[in-house]
């Protein structure tokens, strides 16, 4: 099980690849998650916003979590937090006690969306997860779902036994800044252009959804920073940036499904209703930094 001494470094939310008729392509993610251990990745986040929760069946995130841990020997020791946020406070107890039976170190979970609950609310829904007997990371996106974590309802929620860390999506360093201040818990990023400040501002790394193609990049970012080489992690970081940019030009994960696919890490950039291919235009774009790339490491 994940402690908050554990939430440091970069962990890549995985894509969840699809075959043709969208169907799980286990040997894609599985192929996947060795590149990723090959890289020294310091831990892996399946079933979050990038890997399509919303779109996976109770039945398939178990075979998910099995084939990630199965994928190398080196798989069974890496933690692996699982996305496990729904807005019922029943169903997400529900959801981590099985990510936990299935072989989960953490949940990662979102604040409830939709509903908008009070302050007081997600203050509950956040204590009753203790039952569920895994580590917690709070999952604060609130452009996605619609409610806003007051700064104290925050501080609260940190002070929870069972919530080791929070992932900070709200893209207001100044408020991950604040935070890192005044509670003890890792927090990590959640925003992948804002990566290089939020450690600026004392996060301990990040999840970012870009790593599932940059990944050696973006933990040399981290190792440069943590050694105090803070120019040379910036001058990387920013080399970065056009893609990251591109990556998020359109809904998470399509972007990325897509150059996954192009650059033949994944079978096919299926995804799943409502979520849909992304625009022409946005592909001859992302074609030109394939072709980039192909062309300076000849
Ligand atoms: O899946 C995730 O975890 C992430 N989701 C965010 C989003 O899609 O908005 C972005 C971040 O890179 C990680």
């Amino acid at each position: 099980m994940l402690t908050e001494q554990d939430l440091h470094g970069v962990f890549v939310p995985i894509v969840t690849p699809f075959d043709l008729e969208g169907g799980l392509d286990l040997d894609s993610l599985s192929k996947l998650v060795q590149q990723f251990i090959t890289k020294g990745i310091h831990g892996l986040v399946v079933n979050g916003t990038t890997g399509e929760s919303p779109a996976i069946e109770p039945d398939e995130l178990e075979l998910i979590i099995k084939s990630v841990r199965n994928a190398s020997p080196a798989s069974q020791e890496i933690p692996v937090i699982v996305g496990t946020g729904t807005n019922n406070t029943a169903s997400t107890v529900k959801k981590t006690i099985q990510a936990k039976t299935h072989g989960a170190d953490a949940a990662l979970v979102v604040t409830p969306y939709y509903n908008r609950p009070s302050q007081q609310g997600i203050i509950q829904h956040f204590a009753s997860l203790a039952e569920a007997g895994l580590p917690i990371i709070v999952y604060d996106i609130p452009h996605r779902t619609g409610v806003s974590l007051e700064l104290d309802t925050l501080r609260t929620i940190m002070h929870m036994a069972h919530v080791i860390g929070l992932k900070d999506s709200t893209g207001n360093v100044k408020q991950v800044r604040e935070l890192t201040c005044s509670i003890s818990k890792p927090v990590l990023c959640g925003d992948d252009e804002l990566f290089f400040d939020s450690l600026c501002c004392g996060a301990t790394g990040g999840i970012l959804a870009s790593a599932n193609v940059n990944t050696d990049q973006f933990i040399r970012v981290f190792e440069l920073f943590k050694a105090g080489k803070v120019s040379d992690a910036k001058l990387l970081f920013d080399s970065l940036l056009p893609l990251v940019n591109l990556l998020f030009a359109e809904p998470n994960p399509a972007p990325l499904k897509w150059f996954l696919a192009e650059i033949g890490h994944i079978r096919s950039d299926k995804l799943r209703l409502p979520m849909t291919t992304i625009s022409p235009e946005l592909q001859q774009q992302l074609k030109a930094i394939v072709s980039l790339e192909k062309k300076v490491s000849r």
